[in-house]
């Protein structure tokens, strides 16, 4: 049982009104990181059988690791020697990943509207991303986790691509980290994901590879009318590496997965739009298309109480977290008990609002 709901459950009702939404909402959120982290230790373990199909124990072990002098060359620690694996050591990746430099990542958080901006900035190379941009990116989800006053995110690359996947100076140099990158990625964009904001991906020009896998941490897509996106790992001999296949196949379904991962086809808004993969697209000619992705989070998505919206996106996160029907109804009971005869209820009563 979820220790928040059974803090919940024993508390007297005559004292459930004024308990205060915020508080609700942290507790929520700590049981989700908790529930996010187990999640991240059970595609460990997962992965393991295939780290130790590839790094053999024994006198093997030593000669493969003969073979990886360019390992040494670039200082890592040997790949795999952290493949034991139930546990990935997060700090230690980043500090292997912070070694490739160029880029950043930039958060902006506007606590009048209650938007916030994460920007992938890389623009000479497409917003790709290098190792340090992964920490950045890290970095920047823990500030917004600590963002209590915020609604909503809007994930965007500067200057008119989202991002073409992992920037391939950093892949050639890398490419004895898979598991390791992927890990810390893994991380990473749960957290992005399970954050209680309404999150935003705005799709524009090139959004391939890893920068696709990107669009699918976030709630929503809004894609520009010139944008493309597509899942062109299997082109490059590789499967996804930042947790798309499991972020998609429940967005889409078992088969429009498979289609979009092994065919590697590059989607237009259109097609985008009716396979689902893409929410909204902007109108052609838009001068400022962050402008109107905002616009259009404001008017759908943000009308209401911030508080109450950090709540409803914790439910939905918890129910898919759980993947247990009933222990996600239990949870929705629980918490609507809260918000019934609270103080916004109450304030919406009095003004007797009419939905026209
Ligand atoms: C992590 C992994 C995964 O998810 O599993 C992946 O992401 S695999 C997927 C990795 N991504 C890719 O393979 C994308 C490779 N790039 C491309 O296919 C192409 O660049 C397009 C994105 C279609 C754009 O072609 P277009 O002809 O319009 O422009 P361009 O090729 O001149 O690109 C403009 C500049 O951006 C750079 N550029 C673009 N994408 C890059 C990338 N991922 N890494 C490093 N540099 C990149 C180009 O090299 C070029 O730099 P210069 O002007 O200096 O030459």
């Amino acid at each position: 049982m979820n220790p928040v709901l059974t803090r919940f459950s024993v508390m007297s009702p005559v004292r459930l009104p004024i308990i205060s939404m915020r508080f609700i909402y942290l507790e929520v959120n700590m049981a989700l990181v908790r529930k996010s982290n187990a999640i991240c230790r059970r595609v460990m373990k997962t992965l393991q059988p295939l780290s130790s199909a590839v790094a053999p124990s024994g006198p093997e072990s030593s000669q493969a690791q003969a073979q990886c002098g360019d390992r040494q060359a670039y200082g890592w620690v040997s790949s795999r020697s952290l493949h034991g694996f139930k546990r990935p050591n997060l700090h230690v990746i980043r500090n292997q990943l912070a070694r490739f430099e160029g880029g950043s990542v930039d958060l902006e958080k506007n606590s009048d509207n209650g938007i916030a901006i994460l920007t992938l900035n890389n623009p000479r190379r497409m917003n790709s991303m290098t190792g340090k941009m992964m920490v950045d990116m890290a970095d920047k989800v823990s500030e917004l986790e600590e963002w209590h006053e915020g609604k909503a995110l809007i994930m965007r690359g500067a200057d008119g691509n989202l991002c073409t996947g992992g920037d391939l100076t950093f892949v050639r140099k890398a490419l004895h980290y898979g598991e390791e990158m992927a890990a810390y990625q893994h991380d990473t964009l749960t957290r992005l994901l399970n954050l209680p904001l309404i999150s935003v991906a705005l799709v524009q020009g090139h959004t391939l590879g890893g920068g696709a896998e990107l669009s699918t941490a976030c709630d929503f897509r809004v894609m520009s009318s010139s944008a493309k996106i597509g899942f062109v790992q299997i082109k490059m001999g590789l499967s996804t590496a930042w947790g798309a296949a499991t972020r998609l196949t429940r967005l889409l379904g078992r088969r429009k997965a498979i289609d979009l991962l092994c065919s590697a086809k590059i989607l237009l808004p259109d097609a985008a739009l009716r396979e689902g993969l893409v929410d909204y697209i902007l109108p052609r000619g838009s001068e400022d298309e962050l402008e109107e992705t905002t616009q259009w989070l404001l008017r759908n998505l943000c009308a209401y109480d911030t508080n109450i919206t950090r709540v409803v996106k914790s439910l939905v996160v918890s129910a898919e977290l759980s993947m247990d029907h009933y222990q996600a109804l239990d949870a929705e009971r629980k918490l609507f008990g809260q918000t019934w005869g609270g103080p916004v209820q109450r304030k919406m009563l009095e003004a007797n609002v009419k939905h026209k």
